[in-house]
């Protein structure tokens, strides 16, 4: 059974926004009062049957999610965020832009610092006057552990990277290597990755500036994603010898995407700041009757 609300099928007020062609259905939610289990938010980010999106950014404050309780005194707001195919992930990079877009949008804040907590841990987000978002995405972790990608029959070493969230990053000769990533998906080994991963294909495109596919655990094929952009970046510095640990200067590599381009700066404590448009598109209330008969 699907299950939108626990008590009742009232109206359900959504709004649609995207960072970087990356698509979200927003349910702002404060106090916890819904209950979002897989089927329902599967069905709300279906692009036929349902809104569409590639995730779903359910909105809550921090002290009503038991999840995030304990971020409460450090960030308001909680990103309970959901795959298109219903399931939970730690963290969206694209994704918590446009959640601090939405909360300056429903004038939770104003431009500036907003803190979004997530099951990755608080990420803070600046929220700049010419429409650009950026968000400090905390560290990447890069166990040594190669791993290989495989797509029909065709194989790539890859780079194991954790954004938060899991990774493996493939330098490729063209973006059209790694084929119909939608009707194909990817593999890379299980034993590495037992609860799934997110496949980036990488190609060179200029002097600290490259291009990526990705293929998102729980999604297919995206047009972006903010947490393998930031991946994408750090494996590529390493591959190119630079590692701003060692030099003590910052790195910025451009990640182009399909859906547009998203800045990384890698800084030599670590830390990895993701920088990229984050939109509103539209809001509206899901039909009751709709809901009705998914209940
Ligand atoms: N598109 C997101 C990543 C969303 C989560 C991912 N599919 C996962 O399961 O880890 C991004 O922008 O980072």
């Amino acid at each position: 059974m699907d299950r939108v609300t626990s008590t009742e099928n009232a109206p359900l007020a959504f709004l649609k926004g995207h960072g970087t062609e990356n698509d979200f259905v927003i349910v702002p939610d404060p106090d916890n009062a819904l209950e979002l289990d897989a089927a329902a938010v599967a069905r709300l980010c279906d692009r036929r049957a349902g809104i569409g999106g590639d995730g779903l950014l359910h909105v809550v404050r921090s002290a009503a999610h038991p999840e995030a309780k304990d971020q409460a005194g450090e960030a308001e707001w909680f990103m309970d965020y959901r795959n298109a195919d219903g399931s939970v992930a730690e963290m969206c990079g694209n994704g918590v832009r446009v959640f601090a877009r939405y909360l300056e949008h429903a004038g939770h804040v104003t431009a500036g610092e907003v803190a979004v907590a997530t099951r990755g841990g608080v990420k803070h987000v600046h929220l700049d006057k010419d429409g650009s978002v950026t968000v400090a995405m905390g560290r990447a972790a890069l166990p040594e552990e190669g791993v290989t990608v495989t797509v029909d029959g065709r194989s790539w070493p890859a780079r194991n990277v954790n954004m938060g969230n899991p990774h493996a990053v493939a330098f490729v000769d063209s973006l059209d290597d790694a084929g119909d990533l939608r009707e194909e998906p990817p593999y890379a080994p299980a034993s590495v990755y037992p609860d799934g991963v997110n496949i980036e294909f990488v190609v060179d495109r200029g002097p600290r500036h490259v291009a990526m596919r990705v293929h998102e655990r729980g999604a297919s094929e995206t047009r972006s994603c903010g947490t393998g952009a930031c991946a994408v970046a750090v494996a590529t510095a390493r591959r190119d010898g630079v590692d701003p640990a060692e030099t003590g200067t910052p790195v910025t590599y451009t990640v182009d995407v399909l859906g547009g381009t998203l800045t990384i700066t890698e800084h030599p404590d670590g830390r990895v700041d993701m920088t990229g448009p984050a939109v509103i598109v539209a809001e509206g209330v899901v039909d009751p009757s709709w809901l009705a008969a998914r209940a």
